[in-house]
């Protein structure tokens, strides 16, 4: 209710309009609203500021940022940034990606080279190709950024390393000597992101800048490993963990949220000639676009609560030295990210689509979700190259199953046990021990099938890169069909071990039950060719689909509501909780500042000359036409 905090008309604002805004009301929420003593910019605060605010600021600075120098920096370096960067008294950011590489990091250029007699390092973007570009907040806001850079000691490469470089003066706010800094221009979306390019040429760091809890020089450029390197690339791991919750659930539930209350709303057609139009939500159709989505905010959720669970207890055991669990979360935390925000993406376009011309129009609060989540697709890790790294850790799990009994996300690769399906009714098939169980025989099947091609191929004498690269469309099925197993499995799980009414539980079951069949009936070719349903079956699996679309239809506005967005964050003409649509169209259209005058001049110096020559025209004294 605070009116500081109210989101005006973002679609009637410039992007500098609702860049600016956006910091105004971030820092307002952050500094004034959440309490001071305590709170840190990746606590439980942030899960509600990031439902409460549109369009922040400074997600990386909060959200990749602060998390690194936790990460990365010793103790005395965390205790020289954190305090600073989370009072905001710095701006940072993770400048990592370049023009030239964001996905192989191998091929990153920015170097950082060692200068032993100043004891500092020289930070340098040696060509065009090595300027860093897309990091979020980094083009107008942050005087800081997490530097990823090539360590050179010697003329040896040691390496992507982590270094704290100031960019912008924290009294002018003018860029530093060296550094060339601003923002790349308009995007698909994240208007209000200032995301930037950085231009480094002879800046130097003192020594003490290369964040050191994995790795240190000594003054004299003794380079000393402290740690498992791999977990230079853990700030990624934690980032695809948490945003998760942050940029898949919540955006596709606030999708579904307007759609499914607009779907209720519009009457359009008839289905029986004899009655009246029908709200379109009664058409199955509708159903059949809009209530697989829902299913799959209440799905990815639980599996993300248990993902960000995995990363918790991982972390505990990195402090005590033991990454034994990495390779794992690495793993799991690529496929979900890359598997749930390919749904979820693809989820908020089919909800939008199933809004008509309405859903086409920004006052319905569509568009700004949709092509949000399609961002989820690129960041943190392109899609395909995660699903490919999930793929590997897969495929290396078939090979040890041969003669290991394997636990964690993967026990199922040596589960031999007789798994196939003796479901004769639909009913059969809405039981979510079938469900896993089916999910679980697909996964194993398809991993297997993946490495016993590219065994073959490297039989016959086929380099095993030329295998892999050859295999990747299966190899990227496998992990799709192993998160799929992994999200399945966990909300069966989670929503059995659930303490809530009866009711509820019923809801959440028939939910999951819905997720599962969509998935299984959008992917029946791969149930039928490695053997889990027979033809019949999947022909049950629809039915049982359709069932539980007839079941949930009664519940369907009164389960979106429970996801409880205001009016305010949603910020949607068609999904306002009292229903009002065309009257709350009209006003947000009347607003549009194309709008604020009746005639635009600018426009009517043109057609100015046309207009009169037709009216004379019509009126009778002009010439005829030459046509
Ligand atoms: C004010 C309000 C704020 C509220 C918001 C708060 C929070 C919000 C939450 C989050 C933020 C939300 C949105 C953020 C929006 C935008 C942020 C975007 C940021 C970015 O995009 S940062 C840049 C991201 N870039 C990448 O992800 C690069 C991807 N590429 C790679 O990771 C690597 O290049 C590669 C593909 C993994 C290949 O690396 P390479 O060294 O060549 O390795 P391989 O040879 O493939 O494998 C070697 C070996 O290493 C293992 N491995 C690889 N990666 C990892 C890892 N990350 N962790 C652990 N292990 C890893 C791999 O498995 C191999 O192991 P083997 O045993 O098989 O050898
Ligand atoms: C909104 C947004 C915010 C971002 N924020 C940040 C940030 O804060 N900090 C930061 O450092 N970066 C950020 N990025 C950059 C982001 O991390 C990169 O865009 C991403 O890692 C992909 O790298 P790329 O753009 O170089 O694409 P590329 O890696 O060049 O990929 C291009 C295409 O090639 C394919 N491809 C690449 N490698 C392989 C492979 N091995 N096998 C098969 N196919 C492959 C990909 O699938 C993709 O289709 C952001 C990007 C966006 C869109």
């Amino acid at each position: 209710n605070d009116t500081s905090m109210q989101h005006r008309n973002l679609n009637h604002m410039t992007r500098e309009e609702r860049f600016s805004e956006a910091m105004r009301r971030t820092l307002y929420a952050l500094k004034v609203l959440l309490p001071r003593e305590g709170w840190t910019p990746v606590g439980p605060e942030m899960k509600y500021l990031a439902r409460a605010i549109k369009e922040f600021t400074f997600i990386i600075h909060a959200g990749v940022f602060i998390p690194c120098i936790m990460s990365y920096g010793t103790n005395e370096q965390i205790a020289k940034w954190f305090p600073l960067a989370a009072d905001f008294r710095i701006i940072g950011t993770y400048a990592q990606t370049e023009l030239g590489h964001g996905s192989f990091l191998r091929g990153l250029e920015t170097i950082a080279t060692y200068d032993r007699a100043n004891q500092e390092f020289i930070i340098n973007c040696p060509k065009i190709t090595a300027m860093k570009w897309w990091p979020g907040d980094m083009g107008k806001s942050a005087n800081h950024v997490l530097l990823m850079a090539e360590l050179v000691i010697d003329g040896k490469k040691y390496g992507m390393h982590g270094f704290m470089v100031q960019i912008r003066d924290l009294t002018t706010h003018e860029p530093l000597p060296g550094v060339t800094v601003g923002d790349i221009g308009a995007k698909l979306s994240f208007e209000s992101v200032d995301n930037g390019f950085l231009y480094l040429q002879n800046v130097r760091i003192p020594r003490e800048n290369l964040l050191s809890k994995l790795s240190e020089v000594h003054p004299d450029g003794t380079y000393i490993k402290k740690g498992n390197q791999r977990l230079m690339y853990g700030s990624m791991v934690r980032v695809r963990v948490n945003l998760i919750a942050h940029e898949i659930v919540m955006p596709l539930a606030k999708a579904c949220t307007i759609a499914v209350r607009y779907s209720a709303v519009r009457r359009q057609g008839l289905i029986n000639p004899s009655k009246e139009e029908v709200p379109v939500l009664d058409y199955v159709a509708q159903q059949h676009k809009l209530l697989p989505q829902v299913a799959t905010v209440f799905m990815a959720h639980f599996a993300a609560k248990q993902l960000v669970k995995m990363h918790h207890d991982y972390s505990l055991e990195v402090e005590k030295g033991n990454t034994s669990q990495l390779p794992e979360l690495h793993a799991l935390s690529a496929g979900m990210k890359a598997c749930l925000s390919e749904q979820g993406a693809a989820g908020a376009e089919i909800v939008r689509r199933a809004c008509g011309g309405h859903g086409y129009s920004c006052g319905s609060g569509l568009p700004f979700i949709v092509n949000r989540m399609l961002a989820t697709c690129t960041y943190e890790g392109e899609n395909t190259v995660m699903q490919l790294q999930c793929a590997r850790y897969l495929i290396k799990c078939a090979d040890q199953a041969k003669k290991d009994k394997l636990t964690g996300s993967v026990w199922y690769l040596s589960d031999f046990s007789n798994m196939s399906c003796t479901a004769q009714t639909f009913g059969d098939l809405q039981e979510p021990s079938v469900l896993v169980k089916l999910h679980e025989r697909r996964a194993k099947c398809a991993v297997q099938h993946a490495g016993k091609k590219m065994q073959n191929m490297v039989k016959n004498g086929t380099p095993a890169h030329d295998a892999w690269n050859m295999m990747a469309t299966l190899l990227i099925n496998a992990a799709r069909a192993h998160i799929m197993q992994y999200v399945v499995g966990t909300s069966v799980t989670y929503i059995s071990e659930l303490s809530c009414s009866a009711s509820l539980k019923k809801i959440l079951t028939q939910l999951c039950a819905l997720y599962a069949l969509h998935n299984i009936n959008s992917n029946c070719g791969d149930f039928v060719k490695f053997g889990c349903l027979t033809s019949a079956q999947c022909d049950l699996a629809q039915e049982a689909e359709f069932n539980l679309l007839k079941q949930l239809r009664p519940d369907a506005v009164g389960i979106v509501d429970s996801f409880d967005f205001t009016d305010d964050i949603l910020q949607s003409c068609l999904g306002a909780y009292d229903g009002n649509v065309y009257e709350r169209l009209f006003e947000w259209a009347k607003q549009a500042p194309m709008n604020k005058t009746e005639v635009h001049q600018d426009s009517y110096q043109y057609l100015q000359p046309y207009l009169h020559e037709g009216r004379d025209v019509l009126e009778g004294r002009g010439r005829n036409s030459k046509l």
